[in-house]
């Protein structure tokens, strides 16, 4: 998986253009910053509209919820592909605002009776309780990693110009949690948080989970792929694929919640350099995200105070993105008053 880095050339043209347009030196903030790096992307100044934009949503039960770690039971995540389907959840609204489309793909969903658009990519049934057994059997992780990385390329050869994750998994907090303090050597209490909003107890099951988890994997989790089998999921796994898979074909992807940044700390280490393909949409609730976005060295774009995931919080960011583009597009310079 060869990645070619963002034209630093395009960059530099970038931010001199910036330094001259109509304005005080710097003062369109992370908007310039933002210019720069779509700039270096496209390797174009101004960089090109971000006009066809894709959500991919990863769908998929977790066994871990055989352990009481969710405010809600396992059957809401068979029961949301069926709404995202419908074009009614809470991505699908906030990304119509903005002109995205999006697609769900059941990787592991515990349900019968989905359509075979959705089911293209299945992995298998859910997963392994963490705690107690591995997530995945061998092979599932690099299969479901494949997958992700196939369902980015049909978004791209079908004409995507940026790309965003969404997750959809009751239980995916704590696998989240999980891998993100396998990678950074963190103990289970910094990592977890409320997820879908569960109480003081609800919390103290995850972190039990989590330290359970980390104690039965031990020095495995030091490999991307064996860290997925064991902690992680097929919509992990997927993820991670997809996120690779942007970075390669260099579309630029910006990352939602907390499961596309622990993804995304895997897929930094199967594919060394492809965070410089993305973006952190925004900040989430879950501690596992920020620790996750400081070690990739990823400042999120927007802190609206979502705990959503399903891609909500990055389609947000998409105008702040095109807000950047138009600076450097519309703007004149400075050099030309009179
Ligand atoms: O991305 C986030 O910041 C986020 C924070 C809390 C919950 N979620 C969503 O809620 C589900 C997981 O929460 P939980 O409590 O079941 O682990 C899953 O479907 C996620 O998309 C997402
Ligand atoms: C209803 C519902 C919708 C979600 N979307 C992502 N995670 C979710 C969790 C619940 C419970």
């Amino acid at each position: 998986m060869k990645i070619t880095p963002p034209s630093a050339a395009a960059r530099e043209e970038a931010l001199v253009r910036l330094d001259g347009l109509v304005k005080p030196l710097g003062s369109l903030g992370r908007l310039e910053e933002l210019a720069a790096w779509l700039s270096a992307a496209h390797d174009a100044v101004p960089p090109r509209e971000l006009d066809d934009v894709r959500v991919a949503v990863f769908a998929g039960d977790h066994g871990i919820t055989a352990s009481a770690v969710s405010a809600y039971p396992r059957e809401i995540t068979a029961a949301m592909v069926r709404v995202f389907l419908a074009g009614t959840s809470g991505v699908t609204v906030l990304a119509r605002q903005v002109g995205a489309t999006v697609k769900v793909f059941d990787l592991a969903v515990d349900a019968d009776g989905l359509p075979d658009e959705v089911t293209a990519y299945k992995i298998r049934r859910g997963s392994g309780s963490i705690d107690r057994e591995d997530a995945l059997a061998p092979g599932e992780a690099s299969r479901a990693f494949d997958a992700g990385r196939r369902i980015a390329d049909a978004e791209i050869d079908d004409g995507a110009n940026l790309l965003i994750p969404g997750d959809m998994g009751i239980g995916n907090t704590t696998v989240a949690a999980a891998l993100v303090a396998a990678r950074l050597g963190l103990p289970a209490e910094e990592v977890v948080g409320t997820g879908t909003g569960v109480d003081e107890e609800g919390r103290a099951r995850k972190v039990a989970a989590v330290t359970a988890a980390l104690a039965r994997t031990g020095d495995r989790a030091d490999d991307p792929f064996e860290r997925l089998t064991a902690l992680g999921s097929a919509c992990a796994a997927a993820t991670a694929g997809f996120l690779v898979q942007g970075a390669v074909r260099g579309v630029p992807v910006v990352l939602d919640g907390v499961f596309s940044g622990a993804a995304a700390l895997v897929a930094q280490d199967v594919a060394p350099g492809a965070v410089a393909w993305w973006l952190a949409g925004h900040r989430s609730t879950e501690p596992s995200q920020a620790h996750a976005l400081k070690a990739l060295g990823l400042e999120p774009i927007l802190d609206l105070g979502l705990r959503l995931g399903e891609g909500s919080g990055a389609v947000q960011a998409v105008p702040v993105l095109r807000a950047a583009r138009a600076v450097l597009a519309e703007m004149s310079s400075l050099a030309d008053l009179t």
